[in-house]
């Protein structure tokens, strides 16, 4: 129960807070006038009425709905000053119908303080007050006294601490923002300059996720303009992960942010299943650049090997070592697809150097070419020697031509690992990367013909007729020119493979990034080669490195375990300081095979009577279907069946482990997914397992 003292500062918040709400309705409003303004205009009728409607209507319309992401919880903090000055802070700028100052961002240099005033430096604050709401209700105050110094005699200090107050609530489907609550080591890497790269590490539960996305909003805050001009890309382990980060941003009010899982980077390509570890490995290989760029420059399958033709009274032949000659001169001058168009010219004139005959000569290369161009023959033969590919197409040829193309690359183990995971057709997340790689390979057919830049005159009907079948396919393969990102964010990303950085590298050469992962939660093999990959798509760009230290998700009896995993995995893991301690161990329980099923039940039941928020049953990779049926029926707005590597980034409130001494084999890196799935949990963490080898070991 709040003292009389907490209700009449409650009291007084709500009023200050109900002002700041008056004014957002009355900015909804014109907003929302703009819009219908707007609207109007377009029946104007010219075209300029047309072009200033769409401007009006469109920053009308963005202005609205960040008023109204930001509706919830709009007001939440509150500074008092030594002189007297009493700041809000908020998660958008609000002014009075005076322009003076109501609700200062959250993003705003005068809102820093907020977060890096500390009662070592309060640095001028003398009380930090955090305000909870319920919708536009302010439910409750957590208040620092910062300096007691300077405190007037009468300044009430309620509540426990905003801080743990946040932490202890219970866990949902979606990450929330830590607007409020960030703290100072957070909040400098928030607010670290765009240059370069910013590298943020820390071990789990340290708040990388949210600093990360707290940043992406910071800094489209400080440089409107060129981010959400240029775009920026925040890329997650999974399609799970990026549903359960995706309301962060709006709530911040930002919406312009665009937000992929790693399997779903390239426009068109959506995958979201892993390959088993084996293939995940060789996939992911900087070697597999190498195979994808010899496949990219060797002929199409069924390319015809050899041309005969005949033009007046002169035979034409093209053997198999002239079409290398020929293909190896295409190829000087740009990819595949790029030199599409210059195909039919560059076989053309190797043919006309080949006329000697007198009646073939007589009319002139003009009509030489004419005559060629009405030619089926030779425009079958164009058109398999040089047709345009597509990236997909070629992917799919990988089965057939690996043996060929990567017999001093790979092993013939790894070969056949490779044919088995390409036999259901569809991708995996780890081909995203190899079909980026080619379309960049191949290049993309240029949509119009510059025919001023020396195409030849001769070619043109040729090109007409090809143009048309050519912008027909363009339209299905979508644009690969997308490596213009202003900022690109990867979260997780000690995951990444060698091709998987190559793949963001092509679209952030341009852009600024951050880059926020764990080395001992990684389930990539081989970090030396990865950390290349990554400077490679880094290139000269200045790297500025923060680390964070405290864990603000695991109890402290969980993260002592997870920190016994981590121990036996890596030398020295990056270990973090649990805040918060619930006084009650992880369990681990050992059974026969026979009770393993009915024991897991009743773990569950134990978690979700324990927790009030979402549990996670975590399985291997193998067990998944065989679980799915035996829990089928249990809670699902609460339980959630995952594997280890879906756990990526997420968190629960409570979480089962079954037969953990699986995961530990079933990668190289299985002891880190063990790792990762230990340091999930909030508040209770079960393992059970027919063995529990794990245990001995750590
Ligand atoms: N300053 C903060 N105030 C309140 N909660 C916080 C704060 N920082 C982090 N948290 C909470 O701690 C939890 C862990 O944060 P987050 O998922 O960002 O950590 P992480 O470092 O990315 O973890 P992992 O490496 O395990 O994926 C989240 O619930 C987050 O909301």
């Amino acid at each position: 129960m709040p003292s009389p003292e907490e209700r009449a500062e409650l009291a007084a918040e709500q009023a200050y807070v109900d002002t700041v709400y008056e004014r957002l309705d009355v900015s909804a409003d014109t907003a929302r006038a703009l819009v219908t303004e707007g609207m109007a205009r377009g029946h104007i009728g010219h075209e300029g009425g047309l072009v200033e409607r769409d401007a009006m209507v469109y920053q009308a319309t963005r202005r609205l709905s960040a008023l109204n992401a930001a509706h919830e919880g709009l007001v939440f903090g509150r500074l008092d000053l030594r002189d007297g000055e009493k700041r809000y802070i908020g998660r958008i700028g609000v002014r009075d119908e005076d322009r003076e100052v109501l609700l200062i961002d959250w993003r705003a240099p005068a809102a820093s303080l907020f977060y890096r005033a500390t009662a070592q430096e309060p640095s001028g604050v003398v009380r930090r007050r955090v305000l909870r709401s319920r919708g536009d209700r302010v439910v409750g105050i957590e208040d620092d006294l910062l300096d007691a110094d300077h405190a007037p005699d009468d300044m009430v200090v309620a509540g426990e601490g905003a801080l743990l107050a946040s932490l202890s609530r219970a866990r949902d489907d979606a990450m929330h923002s830590v607007v409020a609550t960030i703290q100072k080591e957070q909040d400098e890497a928030i607010r670290a300059p765009s240059r370069g790269a910013t590298i943020i590490a820390g071990g789990p539960g340290t708040g990388k996720t949210v600093v990360a996305l707290h940043r992406a909003a910071y800094l489209l805050y400080t440089d409107r303009r060129r981010f959400e001009r240029g775009g920026v890309l925040v890329v997650g382990p999974s399609a799970v992960f990026m549903n359960y980060i995706e309301r962060v941003l709006p709530s911040l009010g930002e919406t312009a942010v665009t937000l992929r899982a790693i399997g779903e980077v390239v426009d068109g390509i959506r995958a979201d299943e892993h390959d088993v570890p084996e293939a995940a490995a060789v996939k992911g290989s900087a070697r597999m650049a190498t195979v994808l760029r010899r496949l990219s420059r060797s002929p199409v399958a069924d390319a015809p090997r050899e041309f005969t033709g005949f033009y007046r009274d002169a035979r034409l032949h093209l053997a198999g070592a002239d079409l290398k000659r020929l293909r190896r001169r295409l190829l000087q001058q740009g990819p595949h697809n790029r030199v599409y168009r210059q195909a039919p010219g560059v076989v053309l004139q190797a043919l006309w150097s080949q006329v000697t005959a007198e009646r073939a000569l007589e009319k002139g290369e003009d009509a030489f070419i004419d005559a060629m161009l009405g030619d089926a023959r030779f425009i079958d033969f164009v058109e398999s020697w040089w047709p345009e590919v597509d990236a997909v197409e070629l992917w799919r040829s990988l089965p057939d031509r690996l043996g060929e193309l990567a017999g001093d690359l790979l092993s013939g183990e790894e070969i056949a690992t490779l044919r088995a995971t390409w036999s259901t057709g569809a991708p995996r997340i780890e081909d995203v990367p190899l079909i980026d790689e080619l379309r960049h390979l191949v290049g993309e057919v240029p949509p119009e013909i510059d025919l001023d830049a020396g195409a030849p005159r001769q070619l043109m009907s040729f090109e007409r007729r090809e143009r048309e079948a050519a912008e027909e396919r363009l339209r299905a393969t979508s644009s690969i020119e997308d490596d213009s990102f202003a900022h690109i964010l990867v979260d997780e990303a000690q995951d990444l493979s060698p091709m998987q950085w190559r793949m963001l590298g092509r679209r952030g050469r341009l852009a600024s990034w951050t880059i926020v992962g764990d080395d001992a939660q990684a389930s990539w093999p081989l970090p030396e080669e990865a950390s290349q990959a990554r400077a490679e798509a880094l290139g000269d760009k200045p790297v500025h490195r923060f680390r964070l230290s405290t864990n603000y998700r695991n109890s402290a009896e969980i993260y002592e375990l997870g920190a016994r995993v981590a121990r036996r995995t890596i030398e020295r893991p990056d270990l973090a300081e649990a805040v918060r301690r619930t006084g009650v161990d992880p369990r681990h329980e050992r059974v026969q095979s026979g009770q393993l099923d009915g024991r897991a039940r009743e773990l569950l039941d134990w978690l979700l009577a324990e927790t009030a928020g979402t549990v996670a049953v975590v399985v291997p990779h193998a067990a998944l279907r065989r679980w799915r049926d035996a829990l089928g029926d249990v809670s699902p707005e609460r339980v959630r069946l995952l594997t280890g590597l879906d756990t990526k980034g997420l968190e629960f409130d409570g979480v089962l482990v079954v037969e953990p001494d699986a995961f530990v084999a079933e990668s190289p890196a299985g002891w880190r997914t063990l790792y990762v799935v230990l340091t999930r949990a909030t508040q209770r963490l079960a393992t059970l397992g027919t063995t529990d080898r794990w245990l001995q070991e750590v």
